[in-house]
């Protein structure tokens, strides 16, 4: 059985084995089932296709199964053909459980296909998108064949007119919303659509190309990246399908003469199909839902929420800030994504919080809210791989540039080259973007999301804010106190130690993608359910001494055991790929100091035996050894040595006792 384009705009589905065919009818949006009449079996010439019974009516909800074809799934494109069956039990279970469904929350009318509810998101869509993308090919090259003389001549733009689908996009999708605008062209909530049929809810990029070669390599980078993607990933941006086609460009033009041009023309536009993230971007949460800045653009929904958990509240206004449980679930996303990106030799460039989008939105109910609901905080997929570049590739050959306050300091080139961060050819003193620049970029995106803000003001000159980046030296103690002065919500001061990992101006000493994610995983398998797992009083974590001096001084985090209801966070040491120098100084130390808090906990036992041997079972020395020796167990390395000493003298209390007494 294939799936293939039938006339202009109709897809059919053919299966030869059962001799049927399935035709979609865009203008009624119907599905059609018509079945070879097999009164007479093996003539295989002949050609009169009888139509049976219209098997799959959506519009009129009828549908009856004559004779059913073999399959139901196409073996090319995967798309389920007979969506009545599943799809229609699947709305009615997502109905019956009290799931809104994105079809009556769009409005799309119920007589339509339901295949977009598991379309959009199942692997299915993945292979109807190659299937489509082949077809594109030959319909293009059929179309250029007919069309030699086509609306578009050969000389004006230098992309080649065969690779131009001509009016798909308008007849294919609706627009449903404006997402967003951003640096290259704008990004449309969209509805594919075949007739009535609604495939599913997609996010679609248009970049105006024009006549530029160069432009063009570098916006079709990111659908390289995307598809260079083997499997599909939890954290990464799905992308669909793309295709070329002539439409207006975004906002002003004008033209290389200067001249301004009003006139709407058409140009060569690149249309990126991605997956939709109804959450919106990471910025736009933190800075509205969870900082409540622009409060002034507020609706009047949004200010009587607020003063309905204030009144709860009994007057208090609420703490903002996320909890060390949403903190965590975000950097662990973000992580996982670019480990996956790092993985296979991609660096993106250009993360930032405005690139991180969110599955699912953000619906901020207070601290005081239900704990379930607090630790909660939407998937986040790393999206717009538009900067990207293949690890050891010259970012001179990229043409691109990242944002200026989430680029690493090593990146940061002085001066007012033409653009922020781009280096000229002329200029040998740069640095290459590496994995470790990205997980730099992560390190900016805690901050801001831990402090609603960046630590550059806002207002700075371009060479201001690159002597201030080329500066910024993270301080845990300083931010602990900031935060506090701040008011925002306790935070476990594991987190700001992320962050100074991160944001370390070498970028040797900055931890792995897949360092974090697995640090930031254990710490939550590890969490007991129903406890507060983290320590949200910021004085309690104060005390903990959390990276011993020497890896203070080297960033070489090495186990670091937490008291109370906390578990071990071990941030291990940068893999070899970001620490190309790891120093053996370094490691050595890192050994001796092992060493000596093991012989801390062992030399404590001894003494706590020495005790129980020297006194009576059951007197205050032995009871007193017993909590001690717990106590150097649980001690962070600092406290141990203290610990430790006091076993010392109970031993020889217990030994004076027993000689002079
Ligand atoms: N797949 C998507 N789903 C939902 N919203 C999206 C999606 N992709 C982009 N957006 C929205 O559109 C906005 C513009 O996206 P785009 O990637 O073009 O630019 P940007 O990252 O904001 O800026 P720049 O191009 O300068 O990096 C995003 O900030 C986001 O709010």
């Amino acid at each position: 059985m294939s799936l293939v384009p039938y006339e202009e705009g109709s897809l059919i589905l053919d299966d030869p084995n059962s001799k049927s065919i399935v035709v979609v009818n865009p203008t009624s949006g119907t599905l059609s089932f018509y079945q070879q009449d097999n009164g007479n079996d093996d003539t295989e010439g002949n050609e009169d296709i009888t139509a049976s019974t219209s098997a799959l009516d959506f519009s009129s909800g009828v549908h009856q199964y004559k004779n059913p074809i073999a399959s139901y799934i196409c073996p090319q494109c995967g798309t389920e053909i007979n969506p009545d069956i599943i799809n229609r039990r699947q709305l009615h279970r997502r109905a019956s459980s009290g799931v809104e469904s994105e079809s009556s929350r769009l409005g799309i009318p119920e007589n339509t296909i339901p295949l977009g509810l598991e379309f959009a998101n199942s692997s299915f869509s993945r292979r109807y998108f190659q299937l489509l993308e082949r077809n594109h090919r030959q319909y293009a090259l059929q179309n250029d064949s007919h069309n030699k003389e086509g609306q578009f001549g050969k000389n004006k733009y230098f992309i080649p007119d065969d690779l131009f689908i001509p009016g798909y996009f308008r007849k294919f999708f609706k627009i449903l919303s404006l997402l967003g605008n951003g640096a290259r062209g704008s990004v449309y909530k969209v509805v594919h659509t075949i007739g009535n049929t609604e495939l599913g809810v997609f996010a679609l990029k248009k970049i105006p190309i024009g006549n530029d070669m160069d432009w063009f390599n570098k916006c079709i980078r990111e659908v390289k990246a995307l598809s260079s993607l083997t499997h599909k990933s939890a954290n990464l941006i799905t992308y669909n399908h793309v295709w070329l086609e002539m439409d207006s460009s975004v906002g002003f033009v004008r033209s290389v003469d200067g001249s301004q041009s009003d006139s709407q023309e058409e140009i060569p536009c690149i249309f990126i199909l991605q997956q939709y993230c109804s959450g919106g971007n990471l910025e736009d949460c933190i800075l509205k839902s969870v900082f409540h800045k622009f409060s002034d653009t507020e609706s009047p929904e949004e200010r009587k929420k607020k003063f309905r958990t204030r009144k709860k509240n009994h007057g208090k206004s609420e703490e903002i800030g996320l909890s060390t449980e949403q903190l965590v679930s975000i950097i662990r996303d973000i992580a996982r994504g670019l480990h996956e990106l790092h993985s296979i030799g991609l660096i993106h460039r250009d993360l930032k919080p405005s690139n991180c989008l969110l599955l699912t939105p953000f619906r901020n109910e207070g601290y005081q809210s239900v704990i379930s609901q607090d630790e909660f905080f939407p998937s986040i997929v790393i999206g717009d791989l538009g900067e990207s570049q293949l690890e050891g590739e010259s970012r001179l050959g990229t043409g691109s540039t990242g944002t200026l306050e989430f680029t690493a300091p090593e990146l940061i080139i002085q001066g007012r080259p033409q653009s922020s961060t781009l280096p000229s050819r002329s200029s040998h003193t740069y640095n290459e973007y590496t994995f470790a620049s990205d997980m730099y970029s992560l390190g900016m995106i805690c901050y801001f999301i831990v402090f609603g803000e960046l630590p550059f003001e806002p207002q700075l000159d371009i060479i201001d804010l690159k002597v201030r980046i080329k500066n910024f030296r993270f301080d845990t103690e300083s931010m602990i106190a900031k935060h506090q002065e701040m008011k925002l919500r306790p935070i476990d001061r594991r987190i700001f130690q992320l962050m100074d990992a991160l944001l370390q101006p070498n970028n040797n000493t900055r931890p792995t993608a897949k360092a974090v994610e697995k640090t930031l995983d254990e710490v939550l398998v590890s969490s007991k359910p129903g406890k507060h797992f983290w320590k949200e009083d910021i004085d309690n974590t104060l005390n903990f001494s959390t990276i011993s001096g020497l890896n203070e001084n080297t960033n070489n985090f090495s186990d670091d055991y937490i008291g109370g209801d906390n578990v071990t966070l071990s941030l291990p040491a940068p893999e070899m790929d970001l620490s190309s120098v790891s120093s053996p100084k370094v490691n050595t130390y890192s050994a001796i100091d092992r060493t000596i808090q093991f012989c801390y906990k062992l030399v404590s036992i001894i003494l706590t035996i020495i005790v129980f041997k020297f006194t009576k079972t059951g007197s205050w020395l032995s009871y007193m050894s017993l909590i001690i020796l717990g106590m150097v167990f649980k001690s962070t390395t600092d406290e141990r040595s203290k610990h430790a000493r006091v076993l010392v003298l109970l031993a020889i209390i217990a030994a004076l006792k027993k000689y002079i007494y």
